[in-house]
């Protein structure tokens, strides 16, 4: 048997290969701004374990992955390695850990370039949705692996929304330009899940600044599909999250008896 941990699969298209193997890449190199002061967002603690060992873990629980690409905050390289260690995770999935970027963008591109070869399916998941449950990752892995280039998990919107124009100054009045279709309208979550040749052709070619993986490909003409998402997939960005996500985490363990 080979001692390579990641041998090389054949050149071919995903569709129709139900065995192609799936890496994740977790961005946690943000710094949680909108969260206020504090450490970096994906090392503040949830349940008393690191938002990022959350995020981690949902992957790794997924039959379908074998490694977690995980980039670190820049100055932080060497703590994510330690806390990797320090926690129990599947014995069958591989870690890697990379400094990040400026920006989410910036910090999935560097992500992807750590990947080694032989994983076709590429998932990218924000640090900061740690309690993703597991049937949402195997949905979006299994609609890639059925040939969708890009797939999003998706929820429809609770608010309706309003187009604005953007006020001069902060705080003043926005006129209202349009009400869009709220039932045509979708709230996107992670993990995104591509085909790694799409993803890594999509961050080589889109220089505009985006705020997630998919529309980079949906800006190379290709399909993106969507799978349902999950209300405790939500994204832990200001200060009430971090109570959401706290509550959802305690709830889970009283149902699981710890
Ligand atoms: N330079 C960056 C910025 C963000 N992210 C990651 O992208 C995900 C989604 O970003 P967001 O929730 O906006 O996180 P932050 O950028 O940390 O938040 P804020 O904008 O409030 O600072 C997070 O897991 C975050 O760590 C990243 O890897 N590199
Ligand atoms: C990728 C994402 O989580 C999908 O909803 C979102 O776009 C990230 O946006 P943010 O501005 O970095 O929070």
């Amino acid at each position: 048997m080979s001692d390579d941990p990641f041998p090389q699969s054949p050149a071919q298209p995903v569709s129709g290969r139900p065995t192609a193997r799936t890496a994740a890449v977790i961005p946690a190199a943000g710094r949680g701004v909108r969260l206020g002061p504090g450490a970096p967002k994906a090392l503040r603690t949830l349940g008393g374990t690191p938002m990022l060992i959350h995020a981690v873990r949902a992957m790794a629980d997924s039959r379908a992955v074998s490694l977690v690409v995980v980039v670190a905050p820049p100055e932080g390289a060497a703590e994510v390695r330690t806390l990797l260690d320090a926690h129990a995770l599947p014995d069958r999935t591989e870690f890697v850990v990379v400094p990040g970027g400026e920006s989410r963008q910036e910090s999935v591109k560097l992500g992807l370039a750590a990947l080694p070869p032989g994983f076709d399916i590429v998932l990218v998941h924000d640090a900061a949705r740690p309690l993703v449950p597991v049937d949402t990752v195997d949905a979006v892995v299994e609609a890639v692996r059925d040939g969708a280039p890009a797939v999003v998990p998706a929820l429809p919107l609770a608010d309706t929304v309003k187009q604005v124009e953007p006020a001069a100054v902060p705080g003043e009045p926005e006129p209202v330009v349009a009400t869009p279709d709220r039932s045509l309208l979708r709230a996107v979550q992670t993990p995104q899940g591509f085909d790694r040749a799409t993803l890594v052709r999509a961050h080589e070619t889109v220089t505009d600044n985006v705020t997630d993986d998919a529309s980079m490909v949906e800006q190379l003409g290709l399909a993106v599909v969507t799978v349902p998402g999950h209300e405790e997939a939500f994204k832990v960005t200001r200060p009430l999250d971090l109570v959401l996500a706290e509550a959802v985490l305690a709830r889970r363990r009283l149902n699981d008896g710890f």
